[in-house]
């Protein structure tokens, strides 16, 4: 099977990823929304008692994050740095999450749709191909399960916000950690779901105020959204 990745991106999260769990190094903004994103998931989810996938789950922010609320977790990466990241953290956190190096594409072959919830935050946008992960994590999922997916909206805005704004005004981010090429309209995600037997539920943006330092969850979804999908039965 081609792999859907691009060995430039991992690089990139292999070279940082020793400062993963450091809440004030370039992985900021992801300790930042994780409370967030995790009470938007929990929501909709429950999901204690649950069985989750997160897919492309770095460092395991929020994989952790949702195993301290009662979810049996397995995460995946191919970033073999950050899943040592990941896994020593398991060390100092006491926690209990199954980190595999594979490929959505590769533990769908294998596994089949065996999983309650799964998520893919952060993750669409760095990847070659996106409508084949979202595939993929469609037939991991259980008939009825939930899907969440997190990205950048691509218009002028989006650019001006995520890649000037972000890498090089405010430089919360290294220059380069973002491709505006690969961003994804919320239509266009929305499709990509359709297409695979998703049905797309809520679509919430996610803003950033500079003067404050605070994110929220709103309406706006003009640069960063979440989008929470469940899977036709
Ligand atoms: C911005 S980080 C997001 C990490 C995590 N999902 C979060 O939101 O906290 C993107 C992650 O996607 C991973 N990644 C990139 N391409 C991938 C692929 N093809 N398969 C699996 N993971 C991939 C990177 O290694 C990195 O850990």
């Amino acid at each position: 099977m081609m792999i859907n990745a691009d060995q430039k991106e991992l690089e990139k999260f292999s070279q940082l990823a020793h400062r993963w769990w450091d809440p004030g190094s370039d992985f900021k903004p992801l300790h930042d929304i994780n409370p967030l994103r995790l009470e938007w998931i929990d929501r909709h989810c429950q999901l204690a008692g649950k069985s989750v996938l997160d897919v492309g789950c770095g460092g395991g922010l929020l994989s952790e994050a949702m195993c301290e609320r009662g979810a049996t977790v397995t995460g995946i990466d191919l970033s073999e740095k950050a899943l040592s990241v990941a896994r020593l953290h398991l060390l100092e956190s006491g926690r209990q999450v199954d980190y595999r190096q594979v490929s959505a594409e590769e533990l769908a072959a294998e596994q089949g749709s065996r999983y309650d919830v799964v998520t893919c935050m952060e993750m669409l946008e760095h990847v070659p191909d996106p409508a084949s992960t979202v595939a993929a994590c469609a037939a991991l999922a259980k008939p009825g399960g939930h899907v969440f997916f997190s990205t950048i909206n691509r218009n002028p805005k989006a650019y001006l916000f995520a890649v000037i704004g972000a890498e090089y005004v405010l430089q919360m981010l290294p220059k380069g950690t973002h491709d505006y090429a690969r961003f994804i309209k919320p239509s266009e995600l929305s499709r990509w779901l359709r297409n695979v037997g998703l049905d797309p539920d809520e679509l919430r943006g996610m803003t950033y105020n500079p003067f404050t330092q605070h994110y929220a969850l709103g309406h706006d979804t003009d640069v960063n959204y979440l989008l929470h999908s469940i899977k036709n039965v």
